[in-house]
């Protein structure tokens, strides 16, 4: 059990851990290119070493300095069969969007993660990879990893998206970057672009319209250069701090601004909060900046629809505020929180609940009413998920000495987050 002194304020800058998602799409695209490339400021967690292995396993050089990787690579043409399984770990990035990038390898591959990640499903990435071409196997009617990804001849073809997911998209575009021919992707709902952004960056013929994703496939790829700039997912639990915790005052340096990603921001106007954002670079690439924000009264109210694609990694922080707002914060159509690295639906229910709030679940989301006292005998439980985790700790040092039943999860996504949090307190008033 881990539990943490009772902290009043936040106060100061920080710069948030660089992005999860760019960093691992910096990594395969890297992979797929051949020659040398750079991933300048890569985030250095659980999860993207899990892709960093999987390249070196394929083939990827790599030459660790401090700040900027440096990865030398055959091309797609050329990866590595290698004689044991790929471990993706705990990360769902890491196994899609590899599954798309092997499938039109010719050659045979092996993908497992861990326990949480073995119940996740893949078939939202070996379907549309199949209606391409691709032969991929699976536990439970190819649901399910283990997969094994079999030789196989892809054409391109038109994709619709069944699932709302980056992660789907990204597995099609990056098998279609190999593929001879045209192929599209046409989306119901936009999802974060990481991946169309470095696809182009990497020299792929790529064009965006609208909703429809087009592909020119086949071509080589060039080496480039990617600056990973800082997540905003990370940054949301320091955003949800500074209105959880009384006289607070943060400034978050280098964070990225992709418009893709910052729906919370959105979110928060909407629920009457006011904060500053200082756009650096929004020229090429991924845009990036500064935000700052204090302490101040959060309204609340519904979130639902196009939005939650946006916000998905963000729920956890924004239902916690959901305890400190003036009325009921409501999330719906977020369905798809119930097969992340926990159900997390089901686990913010089950720890809001035991701090006493009202908290209504339902199939697609949830809805909190403001907490009227805490009950000092909650134990918070992270459910061996990283943002679970994050929150439960800033809930235990805004209530004090709450026991959360195990937080060594958060080396996920942000290894030091413990260590950031820290930098900011203030204990007394
Ligand atoms: O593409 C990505 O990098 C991600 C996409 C999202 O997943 P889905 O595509 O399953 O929504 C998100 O939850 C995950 O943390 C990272
Ligand atoms: C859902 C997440 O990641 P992944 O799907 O890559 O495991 C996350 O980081 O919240």
């Amino acid at each position: 059990m881990k539990r943490f002194e009772k902290i009043r304020s936040l106060r100061g800058e920080i710069t948030v851990p660089p992005d999860k998602s760019v960093t691992h799409r910096g990594f395969l695209l890297s992979l797929m290119a051949e020659g040398v490339s750079y991933v300048s400021n890569p985030l250095l967690s659980r999860d993207t070493l899990s892709t960093l292995s999987a390249v070196e396993m394929l083939g990827g050089e790599v030459t660790k300095n401090a700040d900027c990787f440096k990865i030398k690579s055959p091309g797609f043409r050329c990866f590595k069969e290698p004689s044991d399984i790929i471990d993706c770990g705990n990360s769902g990035t890491t196994a899609r969007l590899i599954t798309g990038v092997l499938a039109p390898q010719g050659k045979f591959f092996v993908l497992t993660g861990d326990d949480s990640l073995k119940k996740r499903p893949m078939d939202r990435v070996v379907d549309p990879l199949s209606w391409m071409g691709a032969k991929i196997y699976g536990r439970e009617d190819n649901r399910l990893l283990p997969l094994a990804v079999t030789p196989a001849r892809m054409f391109s073809a038109d994709i619709k998206a069944a699932v709302k997911s980056a992660q789907v998209k990204s597995a099609v575009l990056l098998a279609a970057s190999q593929i001879d021919g045209k192929s599209s992707y046409t989306e119901t709902t936009p999802t974060r672009n990481h991946s169309e952004i470095m696809l182009r960056q990497f020299g792929c013929d790529l064009t965006v319209k609208n909703n429809i994703i087009t592909v020119h496939g086949g071509g080589k790829l060039s080496p480039s250069k990617v600056r990973v700039p800082g997540d905003f997912s990370s940054s949301a639990f320091f955003l949800a701090a500074a209105l959880m915790f009384e006289n607070s005052e943060i400034l978050i340096r280098n964070v990225g601004l992709n418009a893709t990603r910052t729906g919370l921001l959105d979110v928060l106007k909407s629920f009457g909060v006011k904060f500053d954002v200082d756009l650096k670079n929004s020229e090429d690439g991924e845009p990036f900046g500064d935000i700052s924000i204090k302490s101040q009264n959060v309204q609340g109210g519904k979130i639902s629809g196009d939005i939650i694609a946006n916000v998905i990694d963000e729920i956890p922080a924004i239902a916690a505020l959901g305890l400190f707002a003036d009325k009921p914060v409501e999330i719906r159509d977020a369905g798809e929180l119930r097969v992340k690295e926990s159900d997390r639906i089901s686990a913010l229910v089950c720890n809001l609940r035991s701090l006493g709030a009202e908290v209504q679940e339902f199939d697609d989301g949830l809805k909190i009413s403001p907490l009227e006292s805490v009950n000092m005998k909650a134990e918070l439980k992270s459910f061996d998920d990283h943002r679970i985790a994050m929150v439960n700790i800033l809930l235990s040092k805004r209530f004090g000495n709450l026991p959360i039943d195990d937080i060594a999860c958060v080396d996920v996504s942000f290894p030091e987050f413990l260590q950031n949090i820290e930098k900011l307190e203030v204990t007394s008033c």
